[in-house]
């Protein structure tokens, strides 16, 4: 058949479908149940030729093939109908009963796929999240997941019973005339080596196909999300090329994978009506000879009937399953990349930390550009400081590598004195809280938002973190702490949802405060609230603020000016407004 990639095959095989083993050997015991229910057929077509071409109908003994049986002729009239279905019934039932255990087989295991593969991508490297384009993964988790899906369910349904049915017609073929089974036996391999080549070329064009898919999906996504925007600068019409270019191109693509799959049926029937026009013509010439019975001829041609849809099945399989295995292809590609930011296996656990944060000389490049270079400062516990410095400074990146989601190229962040590459990853960052400009809330209730800090906090801990966020407006919500957030946390102000983020950070009770422009989207009475609410909450913690507003950090133990990844001045407010250099230039500049 096919030439699929066997190591792939087995990997997935072994990795998802074996533990399900038992479902699968039932199910084909079912595929094999309907392909002798399948072969019958031309047993009966030719046991009632035979009858109704007999001289004497209703007189003497008939022959059952197989069976070694004789009925009383006479009988046939409602023998035959019966056991025809008879068969029928049993045909059904074991092919209702093969998809369904085939299908929980394949749904089971795939679950199992898609777990593996949503906890690699959250719980793997940030970078690998970041760089890619979102709509890739959700295109691997839809349209790959349903190649694989039909792969899997074609190969656990066709294979068997295609091959059973097959086998059993092609007996029962022999046993009618083996002169004539060997003709059609040796036309339909030959028509089978294109058919295998179609399939091997699919896949590769399927790859293209998929990849383009999951752009697709990003594109469509961004132009939804980007909707704002594209009103207020009347976009349409460049949005509408945009997206009218990546329509045509999937349809470029998607011809180019049908005109490979649409040659296969097209190949198969012309194989099919070549066997039968052999078939036609040899034994009508033997039973013109006398050497063959109209029965033989009816079986045979019963037979080929049956066999028929089954060959055609298998030939489509193997293109079927080189597009699986092109979406797999992409999928252990997730899941086999290494990750650049891992556990040691003898990573330290801190139960209790004192919060003290250092960067010792740390170098850091996304990808090619450099972003800090030689960054050096530290906080004691207790400590609030501030990171000031112009956009693109690298302000972000800090509290990035502080969180381990990137690893120092060089230097050493230390979580009291301890190099963060030598600690758990969880165990830091259960540590730490970050507050962040974005915001970022989950589709669900505001109460489980809020809680995501703390999971078994209490309703009285949710109220109490919610009033030192100043989140009043919740209770003029209709449904309160029970409101849904939205996508994103859609449905909230960008204010009320950092106050909402906040009640997070205040119920995790984390000793290391990660504040990110936390209060930048509060209006101005909200900020006054919050900004006290913070304070009391920085008291004892260790707290990194980063702040364009310069009059939120004026009260921090120490401010660092960075610039191009490096600190460039470093003092409280009244010593770096005394040496009125870079800060005290900024802080003049917010002001006039
Ligand atoms: N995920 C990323 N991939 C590639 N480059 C990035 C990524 N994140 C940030 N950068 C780049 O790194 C540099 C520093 O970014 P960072 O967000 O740390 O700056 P910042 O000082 O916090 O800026 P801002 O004040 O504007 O938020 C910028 O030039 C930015 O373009």
């Amino acid at each position: 058949m096919a030439k699929p990639d066997n190591k792939l095959l087995r990997r997935f095989a072994s990795d998802w479908m074996a533990k399900h083993w038992r479902l699968f050997a039932l199910g084909a015991l079912f595929s094999a149940i309907t392909a002798l229910a399948v072969a019958s057929y031309g047993l009966m077509v030719k046991t009632g030729l035979d009858w109704l071409s007999a001289s004497e109908h209703g007189q003497g003994m008939v022959k059952i093939p197989l069976l070694n049986l004789s009925v009383p002729s006479g009988k046939m009239i409602w023998l035959l109908p019966c056991a025809v279905v008879g068969f029928a019934m049993i045909r059904s039932i074991s092919l209702y009963t093969q998809t369904i255990l085939n299908n929980s087989a394949v749904q089971k295991g795939l679950v199992s796929v898609q777990d593996a593969l949503f906890s690699r991508l959250i719980e793997g490297d940030y970078q690998r999240l970041t760089a890619a384009a979102s709509g890739e993964f959700v295109s691997q988790f839809i349209n790959d997941m349903n190649l694989v899906r039909e792969a899997s369910l074609r190969v656990a349904t066709n294979l068997i019973k295609g091959i059973l049915t097959v086998l059993a017609c092609v007996a029962t073929m022999f046993w009618y005339d083996w002169a004539l089974a060997l003709m059609v036996l040796v036309v339909y391999p030959i028509a089978f080596a294109p058919v295998v080549q179609i399939g091997n070329r699919l896949r590769k064009v399927s790859k293209a196909a998929q990849q383009q898919t999951g752009e697709m999906t990003a594109l469509l996504n961004e132009g939804f999300q980007g909707g704002r925007t594209s009103k207020a600068f009347n976009l349409e019409a460049y949005q509408n090329a945009r997206a009218h270019a990546g329509f045509l191109e999937r349809a470029r693509l998607y011809l180019k994978v049908l005109r490979s799959k649409a040659l296969v049926d097209p190949l198969l029937e012309v194989v099919g009506g070549a066997a039968l026009a052999g078939v036609f013509a040899f034994t009508g010439w033997r039973i013109m000879n006398g050497e063959a019975t109209v029965g033989d001829f009816g079986g045979f041609i019963a037979a080929i009937g049956a066999a028929s849809p089954e060959v055609r099945a298998l030939g489509t399989l193997n293109s079927v399953t080189n597009e699986g295995l092109a979406a797999l292809d992409r999928i252990y590609a997730v899941l086999d990349a290494p990750d650049e930011v891992a556990d040691k296996a003898d990573a330290t656990k801190l139960e209790n930390i004192e919060g003290r944060i250092a960067f010792d000389n740390v170098f850091f490049s996304y990808g090619d550009q450099p972003v800090l270079n030689g960054l050096s400062f530290s906080a004691e516990k207790g400590q609030t400081i501030a990171l000031v410095g112009p956009s693109g400074a690298g302000k972000s990146t800090v509290f990035n590598m502080a969180l381990r989601l990137y690893d120092a190229a060089n230097g050493h962040v230390l979580l009291d004195d301890i190099d963060v590459r030598h600690l758990e990853r969880h165990n830091l960052r259960s540590h730490m809280s970050l507050v962040s400009q974005d915001a970022f809330l989950f589709d669900d209730t505001l109460r489980t938002n809020i809680k995501l800090g703390k999971m078994d906090a209490s309703e009285a801990e949710i109220i109490v973190a919610m009033e030192g966020a100043a989140c009043d407006f919740v209770h003029d919500l209709p449904d309160g702490l029970d409101t849904r957030a939205g996508e994103g946390g859609r449905n909230l102000s960008g204010g009320q949802r950092q106050r909402i983020a906040i009640a997070r950070a205040i119920l995790k009770d984390a000793p290391i405060l990660l504040l990110d422009e936390a209060t930048s989207a509060l209006d101005a009475s909200s900020e006054a609230k919050v900004q006290k609410a913070l304070e009391t909450l920085s008291h004892g913690r260790t707290t990194l603020i980063i702040a364009h507003r310069l009059s939120t950090v004026r009260s921090a133990d120490k401010i660092f000016v960075l610039d191009k990844g490096r600190v460039v001045e470093e003092g409280d407010h009244e010593t770096l407004m005394q040496k009125n250099a870079v800060y005290a230039e900024l802080v003049k500049l917010q002001l006039s």
